[in-house]
């Protein structure tokens, strides 16, 4: 007997085949865990490509049930709305935000009509409606947080009117999970609920997003007074503990890969709901490098996926949602 010359554990035998493998296996992803984001736009008739998210369109208003049905069919539980709003349509203060018509509350009136069971989240930030591109209120070219705030609040109870199920509040301004959840309960809107964009980094993961939106080529300087700084990661904390105190339900962290560690710290402190946001420039690599050949499209798509609910993501925004969720249904 030569003991010592064999590890008695051996974890490799935990790998040795495929059911073993599944037994052992910590996370699982399931089509629970996504929320779909989705462009759309005036007009009818059109679907357009957003050539920086390949597989990524802007559907009119006329083609979005259509474009939706599928997501529902495979049990995606939540949408992320993003309107494309027309040129025309921008000013300096976002007042098409507050618009009871405007293509967002269409939108969400449509879905609801067509999916009651579908969960509607709405992004509350200005910047699809400034003709400057930021996502709050400019003032001798600073971004107001209170005249913002008093904007969003009325955006939200705007969204929350056309049935809105969430409202997630990707504008980082100070206190307005606050502001918002108070003018909620003051109309007896106690059951909307608020999934803050607690920790949102100024990053240059956004860039095909502002394609797709057409915000990125009007955006004026950069958002690194009210985003974070990919430096911090205490300052996230301090930034989910507010919104939560505020009358935050779900908190997200965003980007999503790179802030992976952001993540965990969040649910290990808080064990609350915790999403991140899989943003346009992640996709955006993904499938340029899996469209050149250099990676598996599919294998990469799951094992970020699951990258998110190892890190303790409850759920994951993300624009594979749909492939993810077919993927899973047919595996
Ligand atoms: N309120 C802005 C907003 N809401 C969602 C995203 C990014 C999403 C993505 O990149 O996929 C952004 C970009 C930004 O802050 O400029
Ligand atoms: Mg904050």
């Amino acid at each position: 007997m030569s003991l010592g010359r064999f590890p008695a554990t051996r974890l490799r035998r935990n790998r040795h085949d495929a059911f073993t493998r599944r037994l052992v296996a910590e996370n699982k992803l399931s089509v629970d865990d996504l929320i779909w984001p989705i462009f759309f736009t005036e007009g009818s008739g059109m679907q357009t490509p957003v050539a920086s998210m390949p597989g990524v369109d802007r559907v009119s208003l006329d083609r979005l049930e259509a474009h939706v049905e599928p997501a529902v069919r495979l049990g995606i539980p939540a949408l992320a709305l993003f309107p494309v709003t027309p040129k025309e349509a921008r000013d300096a203060e976002g007042t098409e935000a507050t618009n009871p018509d405007n293509l967002m509350c269409r939108a969400a009136r449509l879905l609801k009509r067509a999916f009651p069971e579908l969960g509607l989240i709405g992004d509350v930030a200005l910047d699809p409606y400034t003709d400057h591109g930021h996502d709050g209120v400019l003032r001798n070219e600073r971004i107001h947080n209170d005249d913002s705030v008093a904007v969003l609040v009325r955006q939200s109870l705007n969204q929350a009117e056309a049935g809105i199920d969430i409202l997630a509040p990707s504008d980082m301004m100070d206190g307005r999970i606050g502001a918002i959840r108070a003018a909620l309960d003051a109309q007896d809107r106690s059951d909307v609920r608020l999934m803050s964009y607690a920790a949102k980094y100024a990053s240059a993961f956004y860039g095909p997003f502002r394609d797709a939106l057409g915000s990125g080529a009007l955006l004026r300087g950069d958002k690194k007074t009210y985003q974070m700084d990919p430096a911090n990661s205490d300052e996230a904390l301090r930034e989910v503990e507010l919104d939560l105190a505020e009358g935050a339900d779900m908190v997200m962290v965003k980007p999503g890969m790179p802030y992976l560690d952001i993540i965990r710290r969040v649910r290990d402190r808080f064990a609350v709901p915790t999403f991140a946001y899989q943003v346009s420039g992640e996709y955006a690599m993904i499938m340029a490098a899996a469209n050149n050949g250099w990676i598996d499209r599919d294998r990469a798509m799951l094992e970020s996926l699951l990258a998110f609910k190892r890190a303790g993501c409850n759920g994951i925004l993300t624009y594979f949602a749909v492939d993810a969720a077919r993927t899973l249904h047919y595996a």
